[in-house]
């Protein structure tokens, strides 16, 4: 085992080649973190920090960070609730979205929890599934397989399947029926709870702002636009604003431009609603950060 000390890199965990590979990978560069061709190889150092990633497939993930190996993992919630590590779970990054469920044939006979006493249930996530059941008083017999669960009903392998949906589509494409959701799920931020550095400890804070400057920054949009002096009051009535828009006279006489910030979700809404106020020339601009 690796010892931590202040002249190791810091060294994230990041899946190999799956879901989350390039949206990490994505992340990452986001946050200004630069990286020679990671394609070529399972440890890549970071040009611009002192970071390395290992690239590994997501279940190791959890146990790599436990055990000090990696000192930050990107990860789905799913694996480190099924692995239950002793690792930190810094933040969520609403990306991997999906959830756990409890799937059944169409038209069978199993309705609700009570329903699976004695049923045989495939999954790939056995510790949740038992956990779930166990809770509830509910005995079944859980079959581990690692991948391809959603066939298991129709080989008659098992009654029922617990797996991972997000469109539902795999399940209706098997004949299957969503049932109950046991367990949300996103990409997942954890750290090790070994000892770690100063050095190592003054980055991971850095990267964790830097994400969270991100992540608003993903969430938000620049507008600027053009309108007379006396729609002032009313544009900024309408705009949601993060901090109050800069207003600047234009060389027209009794017209502004306006620059603010406003919130992806109310984007649309505000935009219709700025053209009924007389605002011109609206341009929406993606912001790459926002620190506070
Ligand atoms: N349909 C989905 N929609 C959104 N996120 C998903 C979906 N399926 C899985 N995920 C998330 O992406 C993670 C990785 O999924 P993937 O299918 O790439 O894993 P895998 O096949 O186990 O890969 P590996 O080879 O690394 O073990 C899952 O653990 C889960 O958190
Ligand atoms: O509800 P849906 O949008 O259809 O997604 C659900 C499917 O996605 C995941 O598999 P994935 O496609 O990652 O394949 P894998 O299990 O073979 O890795 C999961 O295991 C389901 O099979
Ligand atoms: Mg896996």
């Amino acid at each position: 085992m690796r010892t931590l000390d202040s002249t190791t890199s810091l060294r994230i965990a990041v899946q190999k080649s799956g879901r989350l590979t390039d949206k990490t990978l994505n992340l990452l560069e986001g946050i200004g973190l630069k990286f020679d061709d990671y394609k070529r190889s399972l440890l890549v150092k970071c040009l611009n920090f002192d970071v390395e990633l290992l690239l590994i497939r997501d279940d190791d993930i959890p146990e790599y960070v436990q055990d000090g190996v990696c000192d930050l993992g990107f990860v789905g919630a799913n694996v480190v609730e099924e692995d239950q590590m002793d690792v930190e779970i810094l933040r969520g990054l609403n990306y991997g979205v999906c959830r756990l469920s409890l799937a059944v044939p169409k038209d069978g006979d199993i309705k609700k929890p009570e329903d699976f006493a004695g049923k045989k249930i495939a999954t790939s996530y056995p510790g949740i599934t038992k956990r779930y059941f166990e809770k509830k008083g509910i005995d079944v017999k859980v079959i581990t397989l690692s991948g391809s669960v959603e066939i298991a009903p129709r080989l008659e392998i098992a009654d029922a399947i617990c797996d991972l949906v997000s469109t539902g589509n795999t399940l209706k494409a098997n004949g299957l029926d969503e049932l109950i959701n046991i367990f949300d799920s996103e990409t997942q931020l954890i750290k090790t709870n070994k000892p770690l550095s100063e050095g190592k400890q003054q980055l991971i804070e850095k990267i964790l702002q830097r994400i969270e400057g991100y992540q608003k920054a993903g969430k938000s949009r620049y507008i600027m636009m053009n309108a007379p002096q006396e729609s002032v009051e009313r544009i900024k009535e309408i705009i949601p604003s993060l901090k109050s828009p800069t207003v600047m006279p234009l060389a027209d006489n009794g017209m502004v431009a306006i620059h603010t910030v406003v919130p992806l979700s109310t984007f649309w809404d505000v935009m219709e609603r700025l053209k009924e106020a007389g605002a011109t020339g609206i341009v929406m601009l993606p912001i790459e950060s926002m620190i506070a």
